[in-house]
Formats: C-alpha cells, sequence, structure tokens
C-alpha cells in the first residue's frame, strides 16, 4: 500500500473510521489519504493529522488509486455518477455500501473499472474490524492489494457476492449487536453492586476475554462455557433462565430481522 493513494467518498461514521484506523496501524501515510464529505468541518481533526479533506469528490477520485464508497446506498449510483469521468481501468472502486449488488455497481461505473464491494465494522478505527470482501472474478488480479489494506485494518474473508448481506448483518450489525449485550450486561452489574463506570469495565474486558478464547483456539463456545458451568452452580442457573427468556431465540430472530430488511432493500 505504500505509494497508493486511497479516496472516501463519505467522511460519516464508517468512513472516518477506516481513515482513523489508517493512521492508527500506519497503513498508509496520512498525505496519501483523501475523505470527502459536503460539511467538510466535520473533518477539521483529521485535516489536522495531515489527511487531504475535501468537498469534490471529482477531485479525491483523480487524486487516487482505490476509491472506497462510504455513502448512503440511495446516494450511491448517483455519485458515481458524478466521478465516472474521472474514473479509469488502473482505479479501483471499493463499496462499503450495504445492499447494493456489483452488478448494479458496475453499470454505474462502467464495464471496464474493476469494483470490489467491502463490508468492514467500526472496529476498522482500531485496526481490528472484521472485513469481507466480494468481487467478480474478472478483477482478481487486484484482489492482493484490496484485501492488503485490509489485513492492515483487522481480519478479512474473501466471500461469494451471495453472503454479502449475511456478512453485513453477522460481521458489520454486529458490533452494535454486542454492545448491546455489553450495555445489558453492564444495567445487570450495577444492580448488583458495581457502580456503572467498574461494571462497563469489567464486562468489556469479558467480553474480550471470550473472544480471544474462541479465535485463538477456534473451540466451540459451548466448549469453554462448560468449564465455566460448575454443576449445580451458579453459572447454569443464569444461563438458563437467560434461555428460558429467549436469549439465543431473541439474538437468532434479530439477526433475521436484519437480514430481511437488506433482503427487502434489493
Ligand atoms: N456504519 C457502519 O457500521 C457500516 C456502514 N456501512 C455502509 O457504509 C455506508 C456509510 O454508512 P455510515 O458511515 O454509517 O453513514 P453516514 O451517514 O455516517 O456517512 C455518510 C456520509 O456521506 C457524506 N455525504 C453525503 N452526501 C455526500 C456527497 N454527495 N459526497 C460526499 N459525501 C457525502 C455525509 O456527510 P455530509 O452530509 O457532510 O456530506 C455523511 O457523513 C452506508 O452505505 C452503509 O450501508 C457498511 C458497514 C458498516
Ligand atoms: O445499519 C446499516 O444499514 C449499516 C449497514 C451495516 C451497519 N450499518
Amino acid at each position: 500500500m505504500n505509494e497508493k493513494k486511497v479516496a472516501i467518498i463519505g467522511g460519516g461514521n464508517l468512513g472516518t473510521a477506516l481513515v482513523e484506523g489508517i493512521l492508527h496501524t500506519q497503513t498508509m501515510a496520512a498525505e496519501n489519504v483523501y475523505i470527502t464529505r459536503r460539511r467538510t468541518h466535520l473533518l477539521d481533526h483529521l485535516k489536522e493529522k495531515k489527511v487531504n479533506v475535501l468537498s469534490s469528490n471529482v477531485e479525491a477520485v483523480e487524486a487516487c488509486d482505490i476509491v472506497i464508497l462510504a455513502i448512503k446506498p440511495y446516494q450511491v449510483i448517483d455519485i458515481l455518477a458524478e466521478v465516472k469521468g474521472a474514473l479509469n481501468p488502473d482505479k479501483i472502486v471499493v463499496s462499503f455500501v450495504a445492499g447494493v449488488n456489483i452488478a448494479e455497481l458496475q453499470k454505474a461505473a462502467g464495464a471496464d473499472i474493476p469494483v470490489f464491494r467491502a463490508m468492514p465494522n467500526t472496529a476498522i478505527a482500531l485496526g481490528e474490524s472484521m472485513t469481507c470482501i466480494a468481487f467478480d472474478k474478472r478483477w482478481s488480479d487486484k484482489q492482493d492489494l484490496v484485501e492488503s489494506l485490509f489485513k492492515g485494518l483487522g481480519s478479512t474473508a474473501i466471500i461469494n457476492e451471495e453472503l454479502m448481506a449475511a456478512a453485513t448483518v453477522l460481521g458489520s450489525c454486529g458490533i452494535a449487536y454486542a454492545l448491546r449485550f455489553m450495555r445489558a450486561a453492564t444495567q445487570g452489574g450495577i444492580e448488583i453492586g458495581f457502580s456503572a463506570e467498574m461494571a462497563q469495565f469489567i464486562t468489556a474486558q469479558t467480553m474480550k476475554g471470550a473472544s480471544e478464547l474462541i479465535l485463538r483456539s477456534g473451540h466451540h463456545p459451548e466448549r469453554e462455557i462448560d468449564k465455566v458451568t460448575t454443576p449445580m452452580g451458579i453459572t447454569i442457573s443464569g444461563l438458563n433462565e437467560m434461555e428460558h427468556q429467549g436469549f439465543s431465540s431473541s439474538l437468532i430472530q434479530g439477526l433475521v430481522a436484519s437480514y430481511k430488511k437488506i433482503e427487502k432493500k434489493k
């Protein structure tokens, strides 16, 4: 990625998280990063770090090798039309946009423009994203370059485009689901005696530890749960009560509701 320049079109939640991640991990020099939005004053903090902040999408595309689309789904086709004249086959378009497929993006960008989809999550700001990537095999020669950007910002998986909606739900929306668990556990922690700060700290570090146990071992979660559930003990009483109240079921139904929402938008 050393000599490459990246334009992020849409400096909102995800666009700025990407830039913060690039700076945090030093994946690229700030001078090689361009980011656009209409209200550029909201990106002054990035400008101070030497990131190029622009209101012109065309200028950003002209300056860069990789163009990342981080605008809202309803804007993406119009914005591709706006920058089409600045695109050429040596540039790569990478769309973060949920629910807009490669065929639609390719049509708007032009048939000769390499188009990828990437679905990261907001933990990209810390270099801890899970980023799923999909592309047409016509653009296989660009895979390494696109993947190298996101490998510096967390973990990556190459998936078939048909699974992109599922990746959006599990990986991208997943941050919000996990944090809602964190909030609920914290609220429970307050009720049983901790201050809000301490309850949140204990919950967050425990969630981090639980994730690491699975990521490092590859074990099924239940194998690690079995090590915690002393027979006739405290954990199993709580877990069973959570299940009686529909814990796993509500999570699965929530995931499916998000998935149906993407499918409905198509
Ligand atoms: N948030 C997330 O966790 C994830 C989001 N996504 C996808 O990423 C995309 C962006 O989401 P998110 O960051 O949450 O949305 P935001 O609304 O936070 O960001 C979109 C940004 O685009 C800017 N914008 C609007 N119009 C233009 C324009 N014409 N030119 C340049 N910039 C413009 C807006 O700023 P201004 O009004 O100042 O122009 C705004 O800050 C969506 O398509 C979403 O599906 C995918 C995975 C995860
Ligand atoms: O909620 C949304 O529509 C976007 C896509 C994935 C995360 N946020």
